[in-house]
C-alpha cells in the first residue's frame, strides 16, 4: 500500500520509516531540496535526526503530485502554522484526479486566531466526504525513541471507528501499538494543550524545583486540560489516556521534548526569541499558548498554569511572581469540573 507522508521533519522522517519497516511503500515530501537529496541518496536527515539511518526504500519528493498519486492514505506531519496552507494544497490535488484517500494528521496544536483544531481545519479545506474518513494520530511519542523502536503506544481517533482501524492496521507492528478512540475533541485537545504545560515543566526544571512540584504541574495540568475538554464535549476519560496524561507525562518529563527544551532554556534565563532560534524545529506549545489564553477566556474556563505560561511567554512576565500568583490562589477543591 502506498503512503504518502507531508512533512520531511523529526516526526515526518522517523513515521516514513516506520511505514516502510511495515512494507508499504512510502513518499515524504519536503520542502527543502537539500534535505529530500540528503534523504534519497544518504539516507539520513542529519538536521532533525542526527543519529539516524533511514530505510533507503523511503523516497523523499517536493513533487506533491507525485507524492500523492494513487496514496491510500495521507499523512499530514507538519506543524500546525502550515497545515492550512499544505490542506488547500492538497484538496487542489485530490480534487483534480478525484482520489479519495483516508487522511491522517499526527500534528499537534490549535490554530491561531481562528483557534481551530486540525480536524477543523480539515473541515474547512476538504469537501465533507473526505474530511469525515480524517484520523487524529496523537500519544506519548517522541521522534527519537521511535527512530530506536523503543516500545510505543498511541491513540488514534476517527467519528468513523473503520477508518481509525485501518489507520491501527498499517502502522501497528512489534514495537508500535495503537488503540483507537472515537473521541476527536478530547484526542486533538490533549494533544495540543500538553505542549503548553510541557513549557512550564521545563521552565521548573531550569529553575531547579523537584519532583514534587513537577509532579503537581503534571497533574493540575490535566484538571485544566480536561475541563477546557469537557465544555468544548470532549469525553473526560479521553485525558486519562495516551494522548491525555500518557503525552503529558512524556513532554513534561523527556529531555528529547522540543516543549520542554525551551521551557528549561527559559528558566535558566534565556530569552524566548533565542530560544526559538536555536532550536530549528517547532515548538507547538508557543503558539497554543496564546491561542489556549483566548480560547478558554472565550469559553470562560479557567486555566491558571496555561494562563501564567502564556504571561512569561507574551508578556514578560516573571516566572517567579507567576509561580507566587499561581500558589496564592484561594484554596479550591481538587475535582472542580462545573459538572460535580
Ligand atoms: N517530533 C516529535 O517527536 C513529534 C512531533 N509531533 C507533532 O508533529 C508535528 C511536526 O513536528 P516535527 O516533525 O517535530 O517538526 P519539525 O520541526 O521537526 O519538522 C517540521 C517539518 O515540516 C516542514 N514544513 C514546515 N512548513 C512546511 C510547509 N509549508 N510545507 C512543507 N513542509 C513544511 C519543515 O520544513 P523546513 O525544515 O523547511 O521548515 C520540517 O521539515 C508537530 O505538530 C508536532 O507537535 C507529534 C508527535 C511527536
Ligand atoms: O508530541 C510529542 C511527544 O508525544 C513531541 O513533543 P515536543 O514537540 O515537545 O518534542
Amino acid at each position: 500500500m502506498k503512503i504518502a507522508v507531508l512533512g520531511a521533519g523529526s516526526w515526518g522522517t522517523v513515521l516514513a520509516d516506520l511505514l516502510v519497516h511495515n512494507g508499504h511503500q512510502v513518499m515524504l515530501w519536503g520542502n527543502s531540496q537539500p534535505v529530500a537529496d540528503e534523504i534519497n541518496q544518504a539516507h539520513t536527515n542529519r538536521h532533525y535526526l542526527p543519529e539516524f539511518a533511514i530505510d533507503p526504500a523511503v523516497e523523499a519528493s517536493l513533487d506533491l503530485e507525485a507524492t500523492l498519486a494513487d496514496a491510500a492514505g495521507i499523512l499530514f506531519v507538519i506543524p500546525t502554522a502550515a497545515m492550512r496552507i499544505v490542506a488547500k494544497q492538497v484538496a487542489a490535488v485530490l480534487a483534480k484526479t478525484g482520489a479519495k484517500p483516508i487522511l491522517i494528521s499526527a500534528t499537534k496544536g490549535l490554530e491561531q486566531n481562528s483557534h481551530k483544531r486540525i480536524s477543523q481545519i480539515i473541515g474547512d479545506e476538504f469537501p465533507a466526504e473526505l474530511a469525515q474518513s480524517l484520523v487524529i494520530f496523537s500519544g506519548p511519542s517522541h521522534a527519537e525513541d521511535v527512530a530506536t523502536h523503543d516500545i510505543t503506544s498511541l491513540t488514534v481517533a476517527s467519528e468513523n471507528i473503520k477508518d481509525a482501524e485501518w489507520v491501527q492496521g498499517i502502522f501497528m507492528n512489534e514495537y508500535f501499538r495503537l488503540y483507537t478512540n472515537d473521541d476527536m475533541v478530547g484526542v486533538e485537545l490533549g494533544g495540543a494543550l500538553k505542549n503548553v504545560i510541557a513549557i512550564g515543566a521545563g521552565v521548573l526544571h531550569g529553575l531547579g524545583y523537584g519532583d514534587n512540584t513537577k509532579a503537581a504541574l503534571i497533574t493540575r495540568g490535566i484538571a485544566e486540560i480536561s475541563r477546557l475538554g469537557i465544555e468544548l464535549g470532549a469525553n473526560p476519560l479521553t485525558f486519562m489516556g495516551l494522548s491525555g496524561i500518557g503525552d503529558l507525562i512524556v513532554t513534561c518529563t523527556s529531555v528529547h521534548s522540543r516543549n520542554w527544551r525551551c521551557g528549561n532554556a527559559l528558566g535558566q534565563g534565556q530569552k524566548l526569541a533565542d530560544v526559538l532560534t536555536n532550536m530549528g524545529m517547532v515548538v507547538e506549545g508557543v503558539g497554543t499558548a496564546k491561542a489556549a489564553h483566548e480560547l478558554s477566556a472565550q469559553c470562560n474556563v479557567e486555566m491558571p498554569i496555561s494562563e501564567s505560561i502564556y504571561r512569561v511567554l507574551y508578556e514578560d512576565a516573571d516566572v517567579h511572581e507567576e509561580i507566587d500568583r499561581l500558589m496564592q490562589r484561594k484554596g479550591k477543591r481538587e475535582l472542580d469540573f462545573q459538572r460535580y
